[in-house]
């Protein structure tokens, strides 16, 4: 029987953190886990770093994270029970993956070797109110559907800021018990005692179905009204879908009529009105982009922090909500940075066997992102 924990969190909110310190301090250690991400960018930057910490990393294709989950990641699921058959599966889905799909896909498994255990939703204190005004539809969803709820970098906040953090957490779902303490002061083990609430599980669960189903219908008149093609093979069918005749039909983007100027004020303005109505809902990659780039290039420290201080300032470049990456430095050095939603860090690393990063944001240009971070 393999337990399965899913990690949510939007963008940069400490998924991957999170996951390493439970692997490390607590009773987790002992088991036999394997790890299933499901990065929302073209190069995988994560899987190097977990496979440092000895755990199997199986990393799915990026793509639309609602419909092709469902085929891909099933599959995936099944594949590691069947080759591992470990006591403890954890998912990280991507920043931008809706955690009730994930559950009904885990659900849609059928297998008797599953149990699902825990859902996570690691919320960052620092750009909660932000989310939740600007990407509601993606971050409420993780929230509403979760067991229990983690928030990150409390440290880095005011008390004031974790109370307006907790009744945004509180108006969306009343069951989950939320960890607030800085996990500087707690060890892994407490934060994974406080998610084992098989009553918060239950409500979860129910919760995460009603999501679901709100989706699920949602997307279904979505595609019967709009979203129909027509193949070349005289095939007629859904977006997303691959057609017997090999053609995968690229979805239209009928979402972007918004006004740029005022997106790209609202991610930096708190106070701004929400970017999405509430009844319109869409996947993930009809309203998030990302570029991947590799390089070769050896940057200083203080090229890279002005890069990355461009990339934070810089509003002709797209909304930039995540980047994170490798690159090799000068004298030998190799550096990894973490940048989410205008703030970034720099840390020191071991020597990787090639430079690669990846932005992802909203309306980005890639080719000036490119031009900038390529070196
Ligand atoms: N000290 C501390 N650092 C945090 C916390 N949460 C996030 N971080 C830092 O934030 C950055 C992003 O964290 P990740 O764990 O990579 O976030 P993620 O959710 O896995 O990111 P994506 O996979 O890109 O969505 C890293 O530099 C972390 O060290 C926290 O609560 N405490």
């Amino acid at each position: 029987m393999s337990k399965v924990d899913i990690i949510s969190g939007f963008l940069g909110a400490g998924k991957t953190t999170l996951i390493k310190k439970l692997l490390k301090e607590s009773s987790l250690k002992d088991e036999k886990v394997v790890l299933i991400e499901n990065e929302f960018g073209e190069i995988g930057i994560d899987g190097g770093f977990m496979r440092e910490a000895g755990v199997e990393v199986n990393e799915l294709s990026q793509g639309c994270i609602c419909c092709s989950l469902v085929g891909d990641f099933e599959k995936s699921l099944s594949e590691v029970i069947e080759s591992y058959h470990p006591d403890r599966i954890i998912i990280e889905p991507s920043g931008v993956g809706k955690l009730s799909d994930i559950i009904a896909a885990v659900k849609n498994v059928k297998s008797q070797e599953l149990e699902l255990d825990r859902f996570l939703a690691v919320v960052d204190a620092k750009k909660c109110k932000m989310y939740h005004k600007n990407f509601g539809e993606f971050f409420n969803n993780q929230i509403a559907s979760a067991s229990c709820v983690v928030l990150s970098r409390t440290q880095d906040v005011t008390e004031e800021k974790i109370e307006e953090c907790l009744d945004i957490v509180r108006e969306l779902n009343d069951h989950a018990p939320v960890v607030t303490t800085s996990w500087d002061d707690i060890t892994g083990d407490q934060i994974l005692e406080a998610t084992n609430n098989k009553e918060a599980l239950e409500k979860a669960l129910v919760a995460a179905e009603l999501e679901h189903q709100h989706e699920h219908e949602h997307h279904h008149h979505h595609h019967e009204h709009d979203h129909d093609h027509e193949c070349e093979c005289g095939h007629h069918h859904h977006d997303h879908e691959e057609c017997e005749c090999g053609h995968h039909h690229e979805h239209e983007h009928h979402h972007h009529h918004h006004d740029h100027d005022h997106s790209h004020a609202a991610i930096h303005d708190e106070e701004s009105k929400a970017y999405f109505d509430e009844d319109d809902l869409h996947d993930a990659d009809e309203v998030f982009n990302s570029i991947g780039i590799e390089t070769a290039h050896a940057f200083s420290h203080d090229e890279l922090d002005e890069k990355l201080k461009v990339l934070a300032s810089d509003h002709s470049l797209g909304h930039i909500l995540r980047s994170k990456g490798i690159v090799k430095g000068k004298d030998g050095k190799w550096f990894e940075f973490d940048f989410v939603a205008g703030d970034y860090e720099i840390r020191e690393t071991t020597p990787d066997v090639g430079g690669r990063l990846c932005v992802i944001g909203q309306d980005i240009d890639a080719h000036k992102i490119y031009a900038l971070m390529k070196g």
